[in-house]
């Protein structure tokens, strides 16, 4: 592992990770206590944020997606509040950006995010969160609240031997751009306010 510091934060690269991803760790010191932003929180559960890369969204601002707002919002709450972002190289939830833009033509044609993935002869989500599990532990991170709204990130940790003490929601960053993406999120099973009776309204 190969450290490169500077004063607010901290990147971990990580050698020979058993999907060959390029995934990197931000680390953010948790702040002196006493500072009047700072929310309590657990000490020996830090806030963890896994970030699936998504180049469209994180980098050239896609309306399509609600991820780089989610980035922008865990990196603020890091900021505030100490933790760790694992910017994880899962590009497409998994099949990669030419297969994601891909998808995206079919989406024009009228497919949610799972059936176009469906289409193309991939999973509607091939994320494997062996390698972050592996990565908090190597941080020493075995305890974290998780910023999350998707269950599957937090059922996976624990089978990899995390503790996951507490998730916390991030918000729910809606735009019409984005609105039937965050319904097909909510079908497939995050915890987003659509497409439930009496939370039709998103928050
Ligand atoms: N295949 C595919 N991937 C997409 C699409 N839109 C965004 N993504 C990818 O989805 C990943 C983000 O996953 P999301 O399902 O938005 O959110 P999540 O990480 O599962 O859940 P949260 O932790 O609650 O944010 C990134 O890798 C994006 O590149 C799409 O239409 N098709
Ligand atoms: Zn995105």
């Amino acid at each position: 592992m190969r450290r490169a510091g500077n004063r607010t934060a901290e990147l971990v690269t990580f050698h020979a990770p058993p999907d060959e991803g390029e995934h990197i760790a931000v680390l953010f010191p948790t702040p002196d206590s006493g500072e009047p932003e700072r929310e309590p929180t657990d000490a020996h559960a830090p806030l963890v944020r896994l970030h699936s890369e998504c180049l469209t969204g994180d980098l050239f601002g896609s309306a399509r997606c609600d991820c780089g707002p989610q980035l922008d919002e865990a990196l603020a709450l890091l900021a505030r509040h100490g933790g760790a972002l694992l910017y994880l190289r899962q590009e497409g939830r998994g099949i990669g950006l030419y297969s994601k833009l891909d998808a995206y033509v079919l989406q024009d044609a009228g497919a949610d995010t799972f059936e176009a993935n469906r289409l193309l002869g991939r999973g509607a989500d091939e994320r494997d969160y062996r390698t972050a599990a592996l990565m908090l532990h190597a941080l020493g991170l075995r305890r974290v609240t998780l910023l999350t709204n998707n269950p599957d990130k937090e059922r996976q940790l624990r089978a990899h031997g995390i503790e996951v003490t507490a998730t916390r929601p991030t918000g729910v960053h809606v735009t019409p751009d984005n609105t039937a993406y965050l319904e097909a999120k909510a079908r497939g099973g995050h915890r987003l306010p659509f497409g439930r009776p009496g939370t039709e309204e998103p928050v």
